[in-house]
C-alpha cells in the first residue's frame, strides 16, 4: 500500500462517532472503593458485549539497558494478591522482569469503548504454583510452554513444527510434566486508571492511588 493511501486509510477511520457510537455513561461516584471490584465488574461486562478475547493485555517492561517493550500476554487472575500472567522467566519479558520487577498492564475493551491501565512492581510465584497454574490450563497451553526456548532465534519453521509436535505429543502423555522456566508473575497495582470513552471526547478517567491501606481515588482530565 502507498504511503499515501496508508494515511488516508488512516483518517477514513473513526473512534467515536457522537451521534452514531453508543457508550454507557460511568459515573465515578457509584465506583466501588477498591480497583478489583470494578475491575471485576467491567471484565464481566467486556464478555457481556461480546468482546472479543477481554482476558488479553499489554504488558509493558523495561529491559536490561532501562529500553521499554510490550506484548499481549493472557490475563490469569486477579485477586488481593494483583494480576498475574504467565510466561518463561527466560524470554525477553521474564528477563526484563528480572532486571526491572516493575510493569504495566493495558486493557482495552472496545466494545465498550474502555480502557484498563495498572502499574506496579512484579513478583513470581514460587515454581510450585506456577506449573500448578500450567498444568490447569489446556493441552495447546502445555503444549507451547514445553516447546520452550521462547524470545530466543529460530533457525526455520519446520524446526519449531518438529519441537511442538513432540511437545503436543508429551503434553497429551503426561499433563503434569513440568516446564521448568514456566513462570506465574504478580503485579500488585499501585495505580489503577479506568478510561470510559465517550463520542464528545468527555472521556471519564477514574484513578485508584494505593495508600498503603487502602485506596485513593481521584478523576484525571482526558
Ligand atoms: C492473544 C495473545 C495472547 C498471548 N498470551 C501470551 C501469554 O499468556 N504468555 C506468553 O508468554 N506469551 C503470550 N503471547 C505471545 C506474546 O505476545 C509474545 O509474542 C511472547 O510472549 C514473546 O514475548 P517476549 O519476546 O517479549 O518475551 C500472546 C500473544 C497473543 C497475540
Amino acid at each position: 500500500m502507498a504511503h499515501q493511501d496508508l494515511h488516508e486509510l488512516l483518517r477514513s477511520l473513526r473512534v467515536w462517532t457522537p451521534g452514531e457510537t453508543e457508550l454507557r455513561p460511568f459515573d465515578p461516584e457509584t465506583a466501588p472503593p477498591t480497583p478489583l471490584a470494578l475491575f471485576t465488574s467491567w471484565l464481566a461486562e467486556a464478555v457481556a458485549a461480546g468482546q472479543p478475547e477481554p482476558h488479553t493485555m499489554s504488558l509493558a517492561t523495561v529491559d536490561e539497558e532501562g529500553l521499554p517493550d510490550a506484548r499481549i500476554v493472557m490475563l490469569h487472575g486477579a485477586d488481593a494478591d494483583g494480576w498475574s500472567f504467565a510466561t518463561h522467566a527466560t524470554s525477553r519479558k521474564g528477563r526484563a522482569l528480572a532486571a526491572h520487577p516493575h510493569a504495566a498492564l493495558v486493557f482495552y475493551w472496545p466494545a465498550l469503548g474502555r480502557q484498563v491501565r495498572l502499574r506496579g512492581p512484579v513478583t513470581s510465584a514460587p515454581s510450585k504454583e506456577s506449573q500448578a497454574d500450567l498444568h490447569a490450563r489446556s493441552t495447546g497451553a502445555l503444549a507451547a510452554a514445553l516447546t520452550g526456548r521462547q524470545s530466543e532465534e529460530l533457525a526455520s519453521l519446520e524446526e519449531l513444527r518438529q519441537t511442538s509436535e513432540a511437545a503436543w505429543r508429551r503434553a497429551r502423555e503426561n499433563p503434569s510434566e513440568p516446564s521448568p522456566t514456566w513462570t506465574l508473575y504478580r503485579l500488585r497495582p499501585e495505580t489503577v486508571e479506568f478510561f470510559q470513552g465517550d463520542p464528545h471526547r468527555r472521556h471519564v478517567r477514574l484513578e485508584y492511588r494505593s495508600t498503603g491501606f487502602g485506596w485513593s481515588r481521584a478523576l484525571l482530565w482526558p
